[in-house]
């Protein structure tokens, strides 16, 4: 067949065209997104355009998640993508992954964020896969209320069996007494049932059991034992309570505090006024760099006000968790022979101080706080987890307990049951509280008072089953949340689920202006 040259040139051309077009609207359709995501994430139109070296680490950590963000995949994997995000990006992010049409595997401590975006569960357990359709927390929560069920189906059994054997055995007694042969064969096969026939009577879903359809796999007897599933063990943490303070008046009192670091131009926070009391609790909440802990180190007496006045109760005892307090764990000077344990750590960092502790106490103090028997005597602190780590760091500062308790987000790095032990932990303590927090939950079973259960954001799930229902409200105090932002320090009376209404409407509306822009 001939083709006129002059047509294949011209379609050609038109295909060169049309391919270069597409590339423009690509490129520009993808800057679009890239200024969209960049934005959403916290980035400043300034740091936008600015250069990629001069971004501090923590923004370049979210600048490489923005790339993965924008790169169209079928499958978009993320691993801790929250650990450098403050509440703000975390709430955009979460939004941004619930509007995505591919597979996203998310690897995650943060357990709100979890249970906001995901839909199911990949355990990774005993060097295995179990698969569960649901969120981890309905996964916790369907684990324990089968626990709950197979343990009462076990004492039941266990009760019946324990007659079934009495009887055999009177029958056995009393067969052989008579020398009823025919009540000995009776009694054999009774027992020869027990030991063949015993097991499950009820299936999941209360039926009868039966093992040809309720257990999968070949087995030798005809019923199957009650597997008690492995339940996640909790972490428990038991915390010594301060004495009391043998005078009255506020812990700390803060009055037009404004506060600017040395050669720089602007305060950081200005017209800051709080006062906290001897039970009293609070916290500070906020975006990135907005000030929280320049407020803790004011608290601390670390830095001073540039205006204002700061007042402390005189006898004050401070307890203080600084965001790098695992960091110093993580850089302890490495001894080959002899690496350092959490146990052998805990008695030198208070020998220095010129106080001997008896390794006894010591190590019922650190089983106290989460790391028991080996953990604290065998294992060298480089090699425990990070929210391990945390319990050591948050062990030094309990063992004389402290009357105010500063925490700057102890939360971070920090696994599930080690967060739960300690707000559960935490609400009950005794003495003040004051918390620098992005974890949702944290700020509102720790110092709203929000029952743990009922501190998530969407309460649609049965807990029934759960220990932490167990939790004592009587002893529970409740505290103020502040928001920290534009060198102001507000009160917000709602606590986390105003905040983030805040941050929601602040997000519409820039969404808003960038549509119309
Ligand atoms: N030593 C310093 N010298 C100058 N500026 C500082 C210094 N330390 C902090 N800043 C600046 O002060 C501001 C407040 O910092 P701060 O650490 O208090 O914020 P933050 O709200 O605690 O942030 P994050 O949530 O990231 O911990 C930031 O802009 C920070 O860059």
């Amino acid at each position: 067949m001939h083709v006129d040259d002059t047509v294949v040139d011209e379609a050609l051309s038109l295909m060169a065209d049309l391919s270069l077009t597409m590339e423009v609207t690509e490129v520009s359709k993808m800057s679009a997104q890239a200024g969209t995501i960049l934005s959403g994430l916290g980035f400043s139109q300034q740091m936008i355009d600015g250069r990629f070296t001069e971004l501090s680490g923590g923004w370049k950590s979210r600048c490489s998640l923005a790339g993965s963000l924008l790169v169209q995949s079928d499958v978009l994997l993320l691993d801790e993508p929250s650990n450098f995000l403050d509440l703000d990006a975390t709430l955009w992010l979460e939004r941004y992954l619930q509007t995505q049409t591919r597979t996203v595997v998310i690897t995650s401590h943060d357990q709100m964020f979890l249970e906001n975006v995901v839909e199911e569960t990949i355990l990774i357990r005993n060097c295995g896969l179990r698969y569960f359709d649901g969120t981890p927390r309905a996964y916790e929560i369907n684990q324990r209320k089968e626990a709950k069920r197979t343990g009462k189906q076990r004492e039941a059994m266990a009760k019946k069996k324990e007659q079934i054997e009495a009887s055999i055995q009177k029958g056995k007694e009393t067969a052989k007494k008579t020398g009823d042969e025919n009540r000995l064969r009776m009694v054999k096969s009774r027992q020869k049932k027990l030991d063949d026939r015993w097991g499950i009577e009820q299936s999941a879903k209360g039926g009868r059991f039966k093992l040809n359809r309720d257990l999968a796999g070949y087995h030798l007897t005809s019923r199957a034992e009650i597997a008690q599933d492995e339940v996640e063990r909790r972490v428990k943490m038991t915390l010594p309570q301060p004495s009391k303070l043998r005078t009255s008046g506020d812990l700390i009192h803060f009055q037009d505090v404004a506060f600017r670091y040395p050669k720089t131009k602007n305060n950081v926070v200005e017209g800051v006024s709080f006062t906290v009391g001897q039970t009293g609790r609070c916290s500070f909440i906020g975006a990135n760099g907005e000030g929280k802990s320049t407020i803790a180190k004011l608290v601390l007496g670390e830095l001073q006000p540039t205006c204002g006045t700061i007042t402390r109760h005189p006898t004050l005892k401070i307890g203080y968790f600084s965001q790098t307090s695992v960091e110093e764990l993580s850089a302890l000077p490495e001894e080959r022979d002899a690496p350092t344990t959490a146990l052998m750590h805990f008695m030198a960092y208070f020998a220095n101080k010129g106080e001997t502790v008896e390794e006894r106490d010591a190590r019922s103090f650190l089983g106290g706080l989460g790391l028991p028997g080996k953990l604290s005597s065998h294992t060298p602190v480089k090699a425990l987890s990070g929210g391990q780590k945390v319990r050591l760091a948050f062990a030094l500062i309990m063992w004389d307990p402290p009357h105010l308790l500063l925490l700057d987000e102890i939360t971070t790095h920090v696994d599930a049951p080690t967060i739960e032990a300690l707000a559960l932990s935490l609400r009950r303590y005794s003495g003040t509280i004051i918390l620098v927090t992005h974890d949702r939950w944290f700020n509102r079973v720790v110092i709203e008072g929000i029952p743990p259960r009922e501190a998530f954001d969407h309460d649609d799930l049965d807990e029934s089953a759960s220990e932490s229902s167990s939790d004592d409200e009587e002893n529970v105090r409740k505290g103020e949340t502040y928001r920290v932002g534009g060198g102001k320090v507000r009160l917000t009376p709602g606590g986390m689920t105003q905040y983030i209404g805040i941050v929601e409407r602040r997000m519409a509306k820039r969404e808003m202006a960038a549509k119309a822009g």
